[in-house]
């Protein structure tokens, strides 16, 4: 580009004049200095000039339109969901080191001003979360899994797509998280797009991150309407002792195993490395979203069929407890699962993803991964 500035000055009369800086070489290939044309009426324009008013006009132009568009980006960005994600030179030394695989930037606390997952921090929400978790530890019964389990094998509620399962989930909110009280299709958008700007070549993650917590729709009326302790909150094994580990663990003195020898020693009904396959774990989303999800033959790998059932039991990917009844297998899906439980966790804000916008991507992830309709 030969000319470095450009001013364009509008009279009231109507009369336009250009000036600026002119970097073009002259015969003598030394570049010229400022110029200035004008000012022109129509009248008075010669018509080679025409052209050239024309070009710097059209030059005029296409920098104010750089400058728009830089400005738009801008403001663009500036509605977009950030969660923290910076350029790595950005950010100071000490948060560095929160920077998780691809740049995604762990924020210090939740919305509310509190760590995340902490579950004594006086606020609005700790007292009825902790009543949750009491109604749960209670309810959670090998017996009552058991029975769980067999009535939602059946898949014989609903026909749907996996997207109009994510808008159903538009009305649901989940009573057992002190991180986030939005509805939980935001959750899932949020998970996913967190995990698709660090690995966006993992397009299997990006869909588990979608659809990891489909299995909410339980709270709703097709699904039975059921409670909220029998759906939501973190899970653990049933049929062997509850590890301390479990949030709110003395609840489950009142639970009906509690002191039943048969399922309250370290291996339970189970036996050493017998796979977490083999584990019945407490009722609620994670188990039936695998269940869903295997029934309708999807095409995800084992590994995300992993994240989707097992995400919810922190006793084993945060606390380490449990680690005697895995296999192999789990050990190395495992890995996966805690990757992607950074993104669930603290992907958790109040910033809203535009639905439409990312609408097209996840429509063709689905298509490319499960049937048109599941059998829910
Ligand atoms: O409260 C949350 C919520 O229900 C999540 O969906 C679940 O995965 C978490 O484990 C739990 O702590
Ligand atoms: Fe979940
Ligand atoms: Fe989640």
């Amino acid at each position: 580009m030969y000319i470095s500035q450009i001013y364009v000055n509008l009279d009231f009369q109507g009369r336009t004049e250009f000036s600026g800086k002119d970097r073009r070489p002259n015969s003598q290939g030394r570049i010229s200095g400022n110029y200035k044309y004008g000012p022109f009426t129509k009248s008075t324009m010669q018509p080679d000039l025409y052209l050239r008013n024309f070009l710097l006009l059209f030059a005029f132009l296409l920098r104010l339109r750089l400058s728009a568009s830089i400005w738009i980006q801008e403001t663009i960005l500036i509605d977009q969901p950030e969660f923290g994600f910076e350029a790595e030179e950005k950010i100071s030394k000490n948060e560095q080191e929160l920077v998780l695989d691809g740049g995604f930037v762990v924020p210090n606390s939740n919305f509310f001003g509190h760590s995340f997952r902490d579950y004594d921090a006086e606020s609005a929400r700790q007292s009825s979360v902790e009543n949750f978790y009491r109604i749960n530890h209670i309810n959670q019964s090998y017996d009552f899994v058991k029975r769980m389990r067999e009535e939602y094998e059946k898949l014989n509620k609903v026909e749907m797509s996996i997207w109009e399962c994510c808008e159903l989930l538009n009305d649901v909110v989940d009573e057992s998280d002190p991180d986030l009280d939005e509805p939980q299709i935001e959750h899932l958008l949020q998970t996913a797009e967190a995990i698709r700007k660090d690995y966006p070549n993992e397009d299997w993650l990006h869909l588990t991150g979608l659809i990891h917590d489909l299995g909410k729709v339980l709270l709703h009326p097709n699904f039975g309407e059921l409670p909220q302790w029998a759906v939501v909150g973190d899970t653990y094994p049933v049929g062997c002792a509850f590890d301390e580990s479990i949030l709110h663990h003395k609840y489950f003195q009142e639970n009906l195993d509690f002191n039943n020898t048969a399922y309250n020693t370290k291996h339970g009904v189970y036996s050493e490395g017998c796979g977490l396959n083999n584990v019945m774990m407490s009722w609620g989303h994670d188990d039936y979203m695998y269940l869903v999800a295997k029934e309708n033959h999807t095409t995800l790998p084992s590994a995300a069929l992993f994240i989707i059932r097992y995400h919810s039991f922190y006793a084993l990917h945060k606390s380490g407890a449990y680690r005697h009844l895995m296999n192999e297998e789990d050990v190395e899906n495992l890995k996966w699962l805690q990757i992607f439980n950074k993104y669930d966790l603290y992907s958790k804000s109040k910033v809203r993803i535009d639905v439409e916008k990312v609408k097209p991507y996840y429509l063709s992830l689905i298509e490319k991964y499960f049937p048109a309709k599941l059998r829910w």
